[in-house]
């Protein structure tokens, strides 16, 4: 195998060299390994190769700290000044390591909204729903459900119109669901919800079904190192170094006309050495950053391209002054209501867990025959409803937006190429949110009653630390910056109390216990909302955004970062618009396509 753990391993230079060992990194590793034997690939990964059957177990799927990075937001001025962790994958496959393994996809016009964001010139390049499409289609392999667990269950899809390719990436269904999911999903529909036979073909509201990222021979975890590096480590052209943090990109005199700068290498660190030197590795082609969204900012603005205010305060000099860089962060803020089910005969998850003799049989039933409760993930169906399901006030709040100045809700020291950006994006949210066919909420099905919240108007950002730059890099999420994102909250949650007064809810005895019978009014749900919102459902984007440099954008339709030459960004932080799906099937594909345009430009 090819993997390094210290420089002395290493060559002098590669043809491409990716930082970040993740999600998409992996991804365009295969990818570009395969189209060019004869060219070499380095990964620089901050985390380890992990062998653990933690990992690869679907139900184990709480974020282990050993495998993720903690990094503390800084205080949240829009929830009540608290401060949250990060958790971000630093592990070989990145989040895909440890994410929930929900394997959804975002309605078509959440990704035809990055086109009308970025512009005329991004939509021909296929940055749309219909030019995605093609490489949702190529990342996965998708395997029906056996007629059995489709009897069973009443799983429904439309294989043609959402799969049919052959990627590296395992898309299935368990051969398990609690019975409580059936009477759960019969509850939205109650509400008039409307039922999709299948989500993933553009179709991403309503009730629907969705895959797990999930090996169905194995029901094991299907993820970027499965799928993208053990089949492929003997590469003789790849290289993987672990435990290693490239610090930031090598900058050169441009050989082209386009560019003052060009990407000639980067600088690496080794995480565990104490005061360890850092060392250069060069590369022939490109540099290809895919650390995510919480960490290729920094990488960009520690070479100096980033916003000029952000680099002078670090002492940094600005070799490409590039604002959007660590700019436009989106998550969907994550809220968890308490019910106490009386009446819950079924037998249900926290049976388990709190039964040994349960456990142990669920235990016996998976490493024997791969069934059971554990080959559940974080849960395979959810209502996704635009806003016109959830209230009758769409226009009023719409009316309020467009009365909006797109100045007011972000920090004072935002760029006005940035601003032009987030005014599009306002431009693009309003249709999205008076839409029919775009979720503005994800109500997930069997875990509680989470809501998600998938349209957010308010930004933040991830920049370095003025003081250390080479620290964790200071979040900010904003998250209700924007007061209307409150108010569109505040339907989303009110929603679950209808969603619990409907006949089949009822059946179960609901008591809601948090927040509770006292808060009744807008304005105790307008007090309620800042204590008890988390910012991120672990879906961070939007840091290195694609788009025009006029409109805050920091790459191109290639992917390549302005003003540098032979860089370029694949990960989560080049969508400019948050989708409203969990987000690794649209990393998947966006790496795809970042392979192809790679392989393409070659
Ligand atoms: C707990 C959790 C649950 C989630 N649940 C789901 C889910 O159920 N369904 C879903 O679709 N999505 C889910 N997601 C989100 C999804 O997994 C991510 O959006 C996606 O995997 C991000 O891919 P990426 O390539 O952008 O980044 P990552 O996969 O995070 O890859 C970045 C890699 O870069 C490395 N790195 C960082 N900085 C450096 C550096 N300076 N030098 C070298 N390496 C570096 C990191 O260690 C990491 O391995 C979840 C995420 C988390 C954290």
């Amino acid at each position: 195998f090819q993997i390094k753990r210290h420089a002395s391993g290493l060559a002098t230079s590669y043809d491409y060299i990716i930082a970040g060992g993740g999600t998409s990194g992996l991804t365009v590793a295969d990818r570009l390994t395969s189209a060019f034997p004869t060219r070499s690939v380095l990964v620089v990964e901050y985390g380890q190769l992990v062998n653990s059957s933690v990992i690869l177990t679907p139900a184990a799927t709480v974020p282990d700290p050993r495998y993720a990075f903690q990094i503390r937001s800084q205080p949240e001025p829009g929830l009540n000044n608290r401060s949250f962790t990060v958790t971000v994958g630093k592990i070989v496959g990145g989040c895909s390591a440890i994410n929930a393994q929900m394997f959804d996809r975002g309605s078509a016009a959440d990704y035809d909204a990055w086109g009308d964001v970025a512009g005329e010139e991004y939509k021909r390049e296929g940055w749309s729903w219909e030019g995605l499409l093609p490489y949702f289609k190529k990342s996965v392999t998708f395997t029906p459900p056996a007629k059995e667990a489709v009897d069973r269950f009443g799983y429904t899809f439309d294989a043609e119109a959402a799969y049919g390719g052959n990627g590296s990436i395992q898309a299935s269904y368990p051969p398990f669901q609690w019975q409580s999911e059936k009477l759960l999903r019969t509850a939205w529909k109650e509400l008039g919800v409307k039922e999709q036979q299948e989500g993933a073909g553009g179709d991403a509201y309503g009730v629907f079904w969705f895959p797990s990222s999930q090996d169905p021979k194995t029901q094991t975890r299907s993820y970027g190192r499965t799928g993208h590096y053990d089949p492929v480590a003997d590469r003789s052209n790849y290289h993987l170094l672990v435990g290693h943090k490239v610090t930031e990109v090598i900058l050169g005199a441009s050989d082209s006309d386009n560019s003052a700068f060009q990407a000639r290498g980067v600088k690496i660190v080794s995480v565990d050495g104490k005061n360890a030197s850092s060392f250069d590795v060069f590369s022939k082609q490109e540099v290809i950053l895919a650390a995510g969204t919480i960490h290729t900012p920094g990488i960009l603005q520690r070479s100096g391209i980033g916003p000029a205010d952000v680099l002078k305060a670090a002492n940094i000099t600005t070799k490409v002054e590039l604002p959007g860089v660590g700019q436009n962060l989106q998550d969907h803020a994550l809220g968890n209501l308490f019910y106490n089910m009386t009446n819950n005969t079924l037998p249900g998850p926290i049976d388990m867990y709190m039964n040994r003799t349960l456990m142990e049989e669920a235990q016996r039933q998976y490493s024997q025959n791969h069934t059971g409760p554990l080959t559940l993930s974080g849960g395979n169906s959810g209502a996704f409803l635009p806003l016109s399901t959830i209230t009758n006030t769409s226009s009023a709040i719409i009316s309020a937006l467009t009365a909006q100045s797109p100045s007011s809700y972000l920090p004072n020291s935002t760029h006005p190429t940035v601003l032009e950006g987030y005014s599009r994006q306002l431009d693009a949210l309003k249709d999205l949110l008076s839409s029919n066919a775009a979720a503005v909420f994800e109500y997930p099905i069997g875990s509680g009653a989470l809501i998600s919240f998938l349209k957010p108007l308010s930004r933040g950002t991830v920049n370095i630390d003025p003081t250390d730059p080479l620290a964790g890099p200071l979040v900010n999420y904003r998250t209700f910056t924007n007061p209307l994102d409150l108010t569109l909250y505040q339907h989303g949650v009110k929603m679950f109390r209808r969603y619990y007064t409907t006949p089949t809810a009822q059946t179960l005895g609901p008591v809601e216990l948090i927040p509770g019978a006292a808060v009744q009014t807008d304005e105790d749900w307008m007090k309620w909302l800042p204590k008890s919102i988390s910012p991120s459902f672990y879906h961070p984007v939007g840091t290195a955004a694609l788009g025009p440099k006029s409109r805050g954008g920091v790459v191109g339709p290639d992917l390549r970062v302005y003003g540098v030459g032979r860089l370029r960004v694949v990960d989560a932080s080049v969508m400019p618009l948050i989708p409203g799906t969990h987000t690794s099937s649209t990393v998947y594909a966006v790496a795809e396509k970042a392979a192809d345009l790679i392989i393409g430009a070659a």
